[in-house]
């Protein structure tokens, strides 16, 4: 399949993506994920998971604003993902501002997410690299995070996207680059996290690499519509979200290189 018929199985489909994300990105990813043609669910309580993973079609997971039960709801789920052989997504908001969070990714991490994405300070510091990363916000280039992107997609068996500028995406075998999007687009908070919302969506329709890869584009090519609208950040983002609305499939190919 290619990143094409992913957008238009997605939308045929508009399969349901549970998503277990922080208080920040909640409302705007579910907007998101809704705009671009799924169906999202945020839905957290421990008691619930067993129920819940198993009838979505894919399922997201962000640290954003870890707390200790849901922690245990994040690990419950991606065990469940496991064994029902449901695409999961791992985003490792800021893993690295303290011991708790940085055991939290790597004990995520075992459970073996399909997609691991990032930005590019948090993709180094998953790999035990330096990095620049100040909070939620990156520090370091989309370059500098390539071979600790490479080196989690062989460790792991995931496909490692790492966004900025310019995307990166890798399977450990292929890879690829998707441009364009808007120099306003780290200026919305939990843009990010939206991004990681969406790719569940995506791999509940396609494969996870192409999946992948269509998410990133689908970003890119609405972020650089909307930033033709926009008068700065706060237009932006309803721009943005109609602009996720309007993309046709046969748009995601111009940015992917
Ligand atoms: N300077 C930029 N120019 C264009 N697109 C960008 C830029 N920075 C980030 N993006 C896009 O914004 C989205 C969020 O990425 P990023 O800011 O890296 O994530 P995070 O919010 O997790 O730090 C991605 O789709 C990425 O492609
Ligand atoms: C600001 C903030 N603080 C904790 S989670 C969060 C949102 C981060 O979102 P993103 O990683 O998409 O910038
Ligand atoms: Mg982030």
């Amino acid at each position: 399949m290619t990143p094409q018929d992913i957008l238009t199985a997605l939308r045929d489909q508009n399969p349901l993506v549970h998503c277990i994300t922080n208080y920040v990105a909640m409302n705007i990813a579910a907007n998101v994920v809704l705009a671009a043609g799924a169906s999202p669910a945020m839905v957290h309580a421990p008691e619930e998971i067993p129920e819940f993973t198993p009838i979505c079609g894919a399922l997201t997971i962000n640290i954003g604003t870890l707390s200790s039960s849901w922690l245990a709801s994040m690990t419950t789920a991606a065990t469940l993902a496991g064994t029902h052989d449901i695409p999961w997504v791992f985003d490792p908001v800021a893993h690295f501002v303290s011991e708790y969070r940085k055991r939290a990714a790597q004990d995520l991490l075992a459970l073996r997410p399909t997609v691991i994405r990032g930005n590019a300070s948090e993709i180094l510091a998953l790999a035990g690299e330096a990095g620049a990363g100040k909070g939620a916000d990156s520090g370091d280039s989309v370059d500098a995070a390539q071979s600790a992107a490479n080196a989690l997609a062989s460790k792991w068996g995931a496909v490692v996207a790492v966004t900025g500028p310019v995307d990166y995406v890798t399977d450990g075998t292929r890879d690829a680059h998707v441009s364009g999007g808007s120099p306003l687009m780290p200026k919305i908070t939990a843009l990010g996290c939206s991004q990681t919302a969406l790719m569940g969506a995506y791999c509940a329709s396609g494969p996870a690499f192409e999946a992948t890869l269509a998410a990133l584009a689908h970003f890119k090519v609405a972020g650089t519509a909307a930033a033709q609208q926009a008068k700065g950040p706060g237009s932006f983002q309803m721009h943005f979200l109609d602009a996720l609305a309007a993309t046709q499939p046969q748009d995601l190919g111009q940015v992917i290189v």
